[in-house]
Order: C-alpha cells, then sequence, then structure tokens
C-alpha cells in the first residue's frame, strides 16, 4: 500500500491554495516571548481550529494556565488536541508542532516584512518568520488532510495533533497535559508513534531524519546597583557600575572558540564511542555548508567532525542579549543602574538542566563574590528541557526513510540535531514509543534569524513527504 498518486498529485496542482494558507498563517505574529502578541497567539489557535474543522478534524483547545511575562500575569496560549479516525485496525500516529514564532522586526535588518509571506522568484523560495519554523510544516499536515478529503481518500493511519502555541518560550504547561492525557481511556494513550516536522536538513541537498536533540537551560543575570540610571561624568569612577559587573561574568562563562568555563559541565557529557563517531563521517556535511548557512567563512574548525560534533552530541554555550544596557545611536554617557544578561546552554546526554542549574548557579555566585562588587546579583533560570536521543532502527524511522527515498529519490542522512524540543522527550517517555524527527525545510532557511525562508521545493515535496509518511506507517505492522 503506498500512497495514491491522486494525492500526491492533488498536492502538486495545488499549489496557490497551499501557499495562501501559509501566507495566511504567517500573517499572524504570534510571538510567544512577547506579552504585547499574545492575542496574535491566540488568534493563531483560532485559525488553525478553523482549518482543521473545516476538513473533519475534532478540535479541543486544552487550557495551559496562566504566565508571568514581562512583569505581567498573562493566560497562556491553549494546546490544541484534535483527531480524526479511531479504527482499531490502523495505526495511531501523533502529529506534534508548535503555531508560536519567535519575535522578528524589520528593523533587526530583513529585507522584507517579516509577518508577510514573500515570494522570492529569483531563488524559488518563501521569505517569512515561521515559513520554516514552524508553520510550513504545520500547515503541511493540514495540506496532506485536505489532499486526502479531497479527492475523496481514506486515510491509511488514525491522527491525533498536539499544537502548541508556547514552544519558543519553554513550552510552559505542555509536560503536564501530556502525562495527563497519556492515562489509560485519556486523549493521547494508544498512540503508536509520534512525529514531529520543526528541524532542518543538514544541508541544503540531502533530506534528513533525526533521532537526537540538545536539551536547554536558559538563564537570566541580573545585576543591580544604583536606584536609578547614573551620568557616568558625576559617577564614573566613585560607584559599583552593574554593566562592569556583568559583563565581566559573562565574559567567565564560554571562550571566543566556544569552550564552556563553568567546571562540571563537560564531566556529564556521554563519552564518543568509535561507533558513534563514525555516524558523523558517513553524513553528506562539508565546513561550506556550516559557512553557507551561517553566511560567513566563521566556522570554528576546519574538521567536519568536529564541527558535527559541536553541534550534535557536545554542549555549547551561546550569549544572548542584555536588557537594560543602552543601545540606541547616539552617544549617551549613562551608567545604567540595572542590566541582565540573557544566556544559555545547549544540553547533550547526560545533562539534564537542575544539574546544570546548580553548575552554573555554583559558578556565576563564587565569580560574582571575586569582584567584591557593592551591586547585587540574581540568577534566574527561566526555562529548560532534557535532551533526547531515539532509536533510528525503529520502524517508525524506516518508514519515514523509505517515504523519504519516494518523494526526494535520495537516502536521507540521520542527524543529531543542535536545537531543542523540549516537549519531544516527554512524548517518548509517557508513551513510550518512538519519535521521529521529520524536517520539510534546509539547514540555511535561518530559522530564529532575519530572512527566515522556505524553498518553494521544500514546501511542496515537503508536503508530499508527510502524507507519504501516513502511507509507510500504515505499511510497518
Ligand atoms: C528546533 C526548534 N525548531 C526550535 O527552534 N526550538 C527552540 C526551542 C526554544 C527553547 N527556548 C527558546 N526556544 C530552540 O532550539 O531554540
Ligand atoms: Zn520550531
Ligand atoms: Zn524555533
Amino acid at each position: 500500500m503506498s500512497v495514491p498518486s491522486k494525492v500526491t498529485d492533488y498536492i502538486a496542482q495545488n499549489e496557490a491554495a497551499f501557499v495562501k494558507r501559509l501566507s495566511d498563517a504567517v500573517a499572524i505574529p504570534s510571538v510567544s516571548g512577547d506579552a504585547a502578541y499574545r492575542q496574535d497567539v491566540f488568534k493563531m489557535a483560532d485559525w488553525i481550529k478553523n482549518e482543521l474543522t473545516a476538513l473533519g478534524v475534532t478540535v479541543n483547545f486544552k487550557d495551559l494556565g496562566k504566565q508571568v511575562l514581562d512583569g505581567q500575569t498573562i493566560q497562556l496560549p491553549p494546546a490544541i488536541l484534535a483527531s480524526i479516525g479511531s479504527d482499531a485496525n490502523k495505526p495511531t500516529v501523533l502529529l506534534y508542532a508548535h503555531y508560536d514564532v519567535q519575535p522578528a522586526l524589520k528593523s533587526d535588518g530583513w529585507n522584507t516584512e517579516p509577518f508577510e509571506l514573500v515570494f522570492d522568484e529569483k531563488n524559488d523560495r518563501y521569505y517569512g518568520r515561521g515559513s520554516t519554523d514552524d508553520k510550513g510544516p504545520l500547515i503541511g499536515w493540514i495540506n496532506v488532510l485536505e489532499a486526502h478529503v479531497k479527492t475523496g481518500t481514506e486515510l491509511p493511519v488514525n491522527l491525533k495533533f498536539c499544537f502548541e502555541g508556547m514552544e519558543e518560550s519553554g513550552s510552559e504547561g505542555l509536560d503536564e497535559l501530556i502525562l495527563e492525557e497519556s492515562k489509560p481511556g485519556k486523549f493521547l494513550h494508544g498512540v503508536d508513534c509520534v512525529c514531529i516536522s520543526d528541524n532542518y536538513w543538514l544541508n541544503t541537498r540531502t533530506p534528513c531524519l533525526t533521532y537526537g536533540l540538545r536539551g536547554l537551560s536558559y538563564f537570566k543575570l541580573t545585576i543591580s546597583g544604583p536606584a536609578r540610571d547614573l551620568h557616568s561624568g558625576v559617577f564614573g569612577g566613585t560607584v559599583h557600575e552593574p554593566m562592569t559587573d556583568l559583563i565581566t561574568l559573562m565574559s567567565k562563562l564560554v571562550t571566543p572558540d566556544a569552550k564552556i568555563l563553568i567546571p562540571g559541565v563537560y564531566e556529564l557529557v556521554a563519552p564518543l564511542t568509535p561507533q558513534e563517531k563514525a555516524l558523523y563521517d558517513a553524513l553528506d556535511y562539508g565546513i561550506s555548508d556550516v559557512e553557507q548557512s551561517a553566511g560567513a567563512k566563521i566556522a570554528l574548525s576546519d574538521d567536519k567532525i568536529k564541527v558535527l560534533m559541536g553541534r550534535m552530541r557536545e554542549p555549547s554555550l551561546s550569549l544572548h542579549g542584555i536588557e537594560g544596557a543602552f543601545y540606541s545611536p547616539g552617544a549617551k554617557t549613562v551608567i545604567p543602574a540595572s542590566v541582565a544578561g540573557k544566556f544559555s546552554l545547549r544540553l547533550v546526554p547526560n545533562q539534564t538542566p537542575d544539574k546544570i542549574e546548580q553548575l552554573v548557579k555554583a559558578y556565576v555566585t563564587s565569580e560574582f563574590q571575586k569582584l567584591n562588587s557593592k551591586n547585587k546579583m540574581e540568577l534566574e533560570h527561566l526555562h529548560g528541557g532534557e535532551p533526547w536521543v531515539d532509536d533510528p532502527n525503529h520502524w517508525n524511522f524506516q518508514a519515514a526513510k523509505r517515504a523519504t527515498e519516494a518523494v526526494y529519490k535520495k537516502t536521507p542522512d540521520f542527524t543529531r540535531e543542535g536545537g531543542s524540543i523540549p516537549i519531544t522527550i516527554s512524548f517518548s517517555r509517557a508513551l513510550n514509543v518512538s519519535v521521529v524527527l521529520l524536517p520539510m525545510g534546509r539547514g540555511d532557511d535561518g530559522a530564529h534569524s532575519t530572512n527566515e525562508k522556505l524553498d518553494r521545493s521544500n514546501y511542496l515535496k515537503g508536503t508530499q513527504l508527510l502524507g507519504t509518511y501516513l502511507w509507510e506507517v500504515a505499511n510497518k505492522k
């Protein structure tokens, strides 16, 4: 039983409608990390509900409670739990995607309006925030459903959907919901496998299937002292300056060649075996791939294996920003009263956010004491997620492999991803089933960055891939 050609033909012939759908979704700025956009995250949830309901899916919103964001207590966006089909003779596939996006402003360096889907004819690609992360893939599933409904084709599997609106901000509240809904008789009970389309190929040529993700520990380090911002001519040289303390501490976290300076972090890392090392060698990847997707010749090493291991199996620490610092044009001579540095660590087996938090707290506290500063320091762990590694030989991966070969006529790379999807391990543990990551976009898509894009062929073939995967899963038993 392979995917009927009427389904894949429908996808090929309905590009205009699918692009319109993606365009409508990109136009909703569903930024989860900024309270000012919370209504748009809700609007996005309603939009998805309407799309799914129109295709015969039963949709429920699950209230995840409230959160405190930017000093305000606000409602969390709902988890969308939906389903279609309940045939005991068919496998049940759970599809996860997220409908929130990272922030984006044209002034960040976008060439086009970030919340407008813009076609670039020359490069045959669509620009827009969320095009690849993760609205394109989420909508890919809706397109697949439409292709079945409109061609009168019965789905080969039962489908359950879990779409969340807080993935880019720590997936608040979702863990508890998954645990609850995995109990006997509840919504997720009886799921046979999970598929997540929310990452990218390693390069721009070869599709991949992903069996690992790094975890995450995100920190906010606040230094405050004066009661108000001060004049540096009046107070420079007379008071402890928060910014000076903060920069000193931030500079002690990681070296320019990416070595993490926090004692104990590397001791937790699972040892490398010769078998694992061989896997990296086999991947279709070169230094030019990392340089192409970064847009500059700035790879840390010329050794492909080192670079791959740096992304897939080593921890990393990145400095993201400083809240409260002077950043406008001009030359304001201010001493900011309070500044907060944001940094995060990507975690690998056997690191956990709890263990990392203890190590970071102990180190930052002792380094701050060495400064003999009269300022105050506060370290907050904003959110975290555990690393995840699955079995790439499971039938779920084999189904995704056959689907990839059928659509792209290429054998996929088997990769571990450097990014994090914190909820993956929760599905894996609560349901005790295989989770496959089946990406739609390419390695140079620029997720989280300026000018995020999705190639036209990845959107269309990627949609065919998702549909074909469902048929290959149906072949597994
Ligand atoms: C891989 C996925 N598409 C993604 O971008 N995940 C985010 C998750 C996150 C956690 N905090 C903020 N975002 C990531 O890896 O950064
Ligand atoms: Zn994502
Ligand atoms: Zn993301």
